[in-house]
């Protein structure tokens, strides 16, 4: 693979191969692969980042003029704006919030998507672990969801998307890349991606040093390309099974499912509701699909639309979707509050994106789901599902362990935790 670096005749998109692409990644670059394309992005040119997207948006456009390279990548934390998860104006006095962060890399490769080519290869070994602990336990997650059922009974709440996290100890070091590798070769389609995060500040909460966001995601929040903007947003789950007959009345129990299509369908309302005064043009199919990844079923709506003015960013479109009720919930101020009060963890970018914007204002942001922030000798994965009114605590913990799978399984474990 050739580098293409600043002064070594660099090109501003160079075209690699799709498996040297995913073998070249290491800790500390950006890798996403999408259906279409896989990005790799090495170094730092330029970082920039914040809590104001607008703001970061016009000092992006301004830092991405005469740049090497068109693109800035980046990530999303969970809770963007002035507020935190909490609501709470700047957090706790002294506590490190995550921040939004964009990086002009220095080398930037694109190839044709990647899966393929990981399916050829073996997948990759991830040390045994030492630990592993869920955050909440079980039962915590249960009463967090019974006392989320009660919030929907006494409040305008509709719906709450509450996570849980799993712990993993290791005594020696986890290297991200073969987790990203055998996520690649496991998920055939959606986004599947790694991005270095700001590092952990010496006295906050978590291992300090370097720490990276590693997932496998089937949702996209936003695509633009030109003036056709795209959503694709996910909503109601039921797990996959070995076994095909299982596998099949999972699937069919979903798509007859009231209690998921009405969770599915506040994700929609809000997505059209913030596109539409954007868009000349909106298209909503009538009715969900079926999705799948290979641990999951769920339903999801193919959104597309053409933007009234090419001003406005892919960035500044995943700012105006973000948090949707995907992952916070309907009316969101509320859902963001019981979600801060309910999870006994900061979710940082855990519910967040991953994405890149280019200098024409086109790009693609992920939602950043089953995923896991990887530090040296630990790792965190995160899982939530929707809580609406008629959602069972004990089904609800159930999946959040089928949406653990994702991760486990890249790391060969098997575990229902
Ligand atoms: C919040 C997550 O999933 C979202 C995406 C698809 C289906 C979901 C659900 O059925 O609850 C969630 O909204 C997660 O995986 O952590």
């Amino acid at each position: 693979m050739t580098v293409a670096g600043r002064g070594a005749g660099a090109r501003a998109d160079q075209r690699a191969d799709p498996a040297e692409l995913l073998a070249a990644y290491r800790r500390g670059d950006f890798f996403l692969s999408t259906a279409e394309r896989s990005i790799l992005a090495r170094g730092a040119d330029t970082v920039l980042d914040g809590d104001d997207i607008d703001g970061l948006d016009t000092r992006l456009s301004q830092a991405l003029t005469g740049a090497a390279h068109p693109v800035a990548v980046g990530v999303l934390p969970f809770a963007t704006g002035a507020t935190g998860a909490t609501g709470a104006a700047g957090g706790e006095p002294g506590e490190e919030r995550a921040v939004a962060r964009f990086v002009l890399p220095r080398e930037l490769w694109t190839a044709e998507p990647a899966h393929g080519a990981a399916a050829q290869r073996a997948t990759r070994g991830v040390p045994v672990p030492a630990e592993v602990t869920p955050f909440p336990a079980p039962e915590g997650h249960r009463a967090a969801v019974q006392r989320a059922l009660a919030a929907l009974d006494e409040s305008d709440l509709r719906k709450v998307v509450l996570a849980r996290a799993l712990d993993i100890s290791f005594t020696a070091e986890v290297d991200p890349a073969c987790l990203l590798h055998n996520l690649v070769r496991d998920n055939t389609g959606g986004y599947t991606y790694a991005v270095e995060l700001p590092r952990a500040a010496a006295g906050s909460p978590g291992p300090p040093g370097q720490r990276s966001l590693v997932g496998a995601s089937p949702e996209l929040l936003v695509r633009r390309s030109g003036t056709l903007v795209s959503a694709h947003p996910h909503a109601g789950s039921a797990p996959r099974s070995s076994d095909a007959d299982v596998d099949r009345r999972n699937a069919e129990a979903l798509l007859g499912s009231a209690k998921d299509h009405a969770e599915h369908a506040m994700v929609t309302e809000a997505v059209v509701a913030a596109l539409r005064p954007l868009c000349r043009r909106i298209d909503v199919p009538p009715e969900p699909s079926l999705m799948s990844t290979s641990t999951m079923w769920h339903l999801g709506t193919a959104i597309t639309g053409e933007l009234r003015d090419e001003g406005i960013s892919a960035l500044r479109l995943a700012a105006a979707l973000h948090p949707t009720p995907a992952v916070c919930g309907t009316p969101t101020p509320a859902a963001r509050l019981l979600v801060g009060e309910l999870e006994p963890f900061e979710r940082d970018y855990y519910a967040g994106a991953v994405g890149w914007v280019d200098t024409t204002g086109d790009g693609e942001w992920a939602v950043a789901i089953r995923c896991a922030q990887v530090a040296e000798r630990s790792l965190r994965l995160y899982s939530g599902g929707g809580i609406v009114a008629g959602s069972d605590p004990d089904a609800e913990l159930a999946e959040t362990s089928a949406k653990f799978q994702t991760l486990l399984r890249a790391m060969g474990l098997d575990l229902n935790l």
